[in-house]
C-alpha cells in the first residue's frame, strides 16, 4: 500500500488511535509523533541481542555529547556495534556523533558507551531518543553518566568550563513533550516518577573535587541545565528568558535521557562542557556555530577523559563493589 508510514527497525506502523488518518489500522501520517512506542519486548530483544555478543555485564552507561566521542576511545577490550546493526536502534545523523555503541572496561569497570546520541531535532520522538537508556538498564547498567556540549548562560562560565548538572528545567515538558508519554510500562517504572532528586549529590560533590584535582580551579561548577528542541541556536530574547528562569547552561539533549533513567531507577550523573558563550546582547558581532562547539570539545578531550575515568574509579570503589 502506498502512503503508509513505514517505520524502520521493527515498529509496527500501527497508530495508537490518536491519528485521524487511519486506513486498515495503519497510520497514514509520516511525522515522528505518529510512530508507536517500543514495547518492553522490543527493548528486551535489543538488550538480548547485545548481551549474547558481549561477554560481560556493563555496570555504567556513558552517553557522549557533541565532540565528546573520544571518551569512548579509552575503553579497554572494546566491542563495537554500529547503531545500524543493532535491532530496533535509531541511527545518529549529527556530525560529531559517530553512531556506535561500545562496550569495554574503563578504570577496570565494565561499561557501555554511546558514541553519539539521538536528538529531537533529528526527527526522533523523545522516547526514541532515550530508548538506549532502557536497553542499558535491561543489560544491567545501574549508573548513567550523561555528557553534553552546552552554551554557557551563567555570567561566570567560560568556554572549556565543566558544569555538573545539579538540576534541569524540562522546557520541552513545559510544552507537553516528555519521553514517558503514552501508556506507562510498569516493568520500567511508575506512572508518576519524582524528579526532585534526579542528580546524585554525592557524585556531584566528588566531581567538583576531581575537577579541582585536575587543575580546573574556578572552571568547574554546579548548575541548572535546560534542553530546547533545536536545531537552531537561541535568540537573544530566548536566552534572556532562560536566564531569568534560572538556567545556567542550554543544550539540546540529556533531559529526556535523565528522565528515562530515573524512571527505571538508574543513578545519574550529568555534566555539560561549556562550548560557547550564550550571546545576550543585541549588538554582539558573534554568532554561535557547531564548529566552535566541536573545537571546544576537542580542546578539552584529554581532560574529560581523565575526569570520567576518575569518576568511574570512584563509583567503582564506593558503590559497585559494595553491591556485588
Ligand atoms: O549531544 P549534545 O547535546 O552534546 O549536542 C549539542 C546540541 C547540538 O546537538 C549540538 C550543537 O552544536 O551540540
Ligand atoms: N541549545 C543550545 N545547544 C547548544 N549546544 C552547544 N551549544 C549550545 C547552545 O548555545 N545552545
Amino acid at each position: 500500500m502506498t502512503g503508509v508510514t513505514k517505520i524502520i527497525n521493527g515498529n509496527s506502523g500501527k497508530c495508537n488511535g490518536h491519528c485521524k488518518s487511519v486506513e486498515n489500522g495503519n497510520c497514514q501520517r509520516k511525522d515522528s509523533t505518529h510512530e508507536e512506542n517500543y514495547t518492553y519486548e522490543m527493548i528486551q530483544q535489543t538488550a538480548n541481542y547485545l548481551s549474547q555478543r558481549v561477554p560481560f555485564e556493563p555496570k555504567i552507561g556513558i552517553i557522549c555529547g557533541s565532540g565528546l566521542g573520544s571518551l569512548a576511545q579509552q575503553l579497554k577490550q572494546p566491542i563495537e556495534f554500529p547503531y545500524s546493526t543493532i535491532p530496533n536502534f535509531p541511527v545518529s545523523t549529527v556530525e560529531g556523533h559517530a553512531g556506535k555503541l561500545i562496550f569495554g572496561f574503563l578504570s577496570n569497570v565494565p561499561v557501555v558507551c554511546m558514541q553519539g546520541r539521538f536528538h529531537f531535532y533529528e526527527g526522533y520522538p523523545l522516547w526514541k531518543c532515550a530508548m538506549p537508556v532502557r536497553v542499558m538498564k535491561l543489560m544491567g547498567v545501574c549508573q548513567l553518566i550523561a555528557t553534553n556540549a552546552a552554551g554557557g548562560l551563567h555570567k561566570n562560565y567560560k568556554v572549556g568550563d565543566i558544569m555538573l548538572v545539579k538540576d534541569h528545567i524540562n522546557m520541552m515538558g513545559f510544552a507537553g513533550n516528555n519521553p514517558l508519554q503514552g501508556p506507562n510500562e510498569e516493568r520500567f517504572g511508575p506512572r508518576f516518577p519524582p524528579m526532585n532528586k534526579a542528580y546524585d549529590k554525592e557524585l556531584i560533590q566528588r566531581g567538583i573535587e576531581i575537577g579541582k584535582e585536575l587543575g580546573l580551579k574556578d572552571n568547574i561548577h554546579t548548575g541548572v541545565y535546560t534542553c530546547l528542541g533545536g536545531p537552531n541556536f537561541e535568540t537573544v530574547a530566548e536566552l534572556r528568558a532562560l536566564k531569568m528562569l534560572g538556567c545556567d547552561a542550554v543544550g539540546m539533549s540529556t533531559v529526556h535521557e535523565v528522565i528515562t533513567a530515573r524512571h527505571c531507577d538508574m543513578n545519574v550523573l550529568a555534566f555539560s562542557l561549556i562550548t560557547n558563550e550564550c550571546i545576550l546582547e543585541y549588538d554582539s558581532q558573534s554568532e554561535p556555530n557547531h564548529e566552535e562547539v566541536m573545537d571546544a570539545a576537542k580542546m578539552r578531550e584529554e581532560l574529560l577523559q581523565k575526569f570520567v575515568a576518575k569518576i568511574i574509579d570512584y563509583i567503582n570503589k564506593s558503590r559497585l563493589t559494595q553491591n556485588s
